[in-house]
């Protein structure tokens, strides 16, 4: 898969594949990261690549020309098709399943806004979706690709080892993770859950099951849909409230 990302620092964005799994996967060839500055392609001595907004304000907007052309410079990089996406707060929720779509494309072309945003022409003509890592305003996008990169990188094929990969991502089924529990098994904090400690398999699987369920409907009820459960589901949720009542 290859990434390019427009950014005005391009160096924050190459630090993604020196690091951890992202940076295995360039390691592995799984992933390729290229940065394009805007600031390249701007025009005339002072290099602009933003200016004060039309109709006043504070802050500044980032110009049209200098990101098309770092644009049109990244899509002619590489002749597979892109997808172009905005990272905004004024973007559409990032989710599990929107990132598995996008780790599945050949080609993503990330465009990382500063200052009070781009020019909306850009966007209107440039841009295939707009995306938001979380309703929270940053000095720049570039962190937001970041988050990106990360999550379409860790579900390239190769690029994570068996433990890691073993991993129940469990937002992968819409649901909190369960707690997870190390040596030692007593501690002044506390003890492991004696089910953990117990060898049965499936003990283990539905305590976990149940420990996923009841912590997305405790801490995201938005996430939570009673109604859409398995049986096999709800039968571990009335379990848990009868074990509550007692
Ligand atoms: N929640 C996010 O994904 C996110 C993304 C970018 C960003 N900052 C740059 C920026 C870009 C555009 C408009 C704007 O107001 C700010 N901050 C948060």
């Amino acid at each position: 898969m290859r990434i390019d990302v427009i950014s005005l620092f391009p160096d924050f964005i190459a630090q993604c594949a020196v690091f951890g799994v992202t940076g295995r996967a360039v390691e592995r060839g799984l992933l390729s990261l290229h940065g394009w500055n805007p600031r390249d392609h701007a025009q005339g001595n002072y290099r602009r690549v933003d200016d004060r907004p039309f109709g006043g304000g504070p802050g500044m907007v980032m110009l049209i020309d200098p990101l098309r052309s770092a644009l049109n410079a990244a899509r002619a990089a590489d002749p597979r098709p892109v997808r172009t996406i905005y990272l905004s707060p004024q973007g559409a929720p990032l989710t599990q399943a929107k990132v598995h779509e996008l780790a599945g494309r050949e080609r993503l072309l990330l465009l990382c806004g500063r200052y009070e945003g781009i020019d909306e022409r850009l966007i209107a003509a440039e841009v295939d979706e707009e995306l938001s890592i979380g309703d929270y305003v940053l000095s720049g996008g570039e962190l937001a690709a970041a988050v990106v990169v990360d999550a379409v990188a860790r579900l390239q094929e190769g690029a994570l080892n068996d433990a890691e990969s073993a991993v129940q991502d469990s937002f992968e089924d819409g649901f909190l993770d369960c707690p997870h529990y190390t040596r030692p098994v007593s501690h002044e904090l506390g003890s492991v859950p004696d089910v953990l400690m117990s060898g049965n398999h499936g003990d283990i699987a539905r305590w976990r099951r149940q420990q996923s369920l009841v912590r997305t409907m405790r801490r995201r009820p938005d996430l939570f849909d009673e109604s859409a459960l398995s049986k096999a589901d709800r039968k571990l949720l009335e379990q848990w409230r009868a074990e509550q009542a007692e």
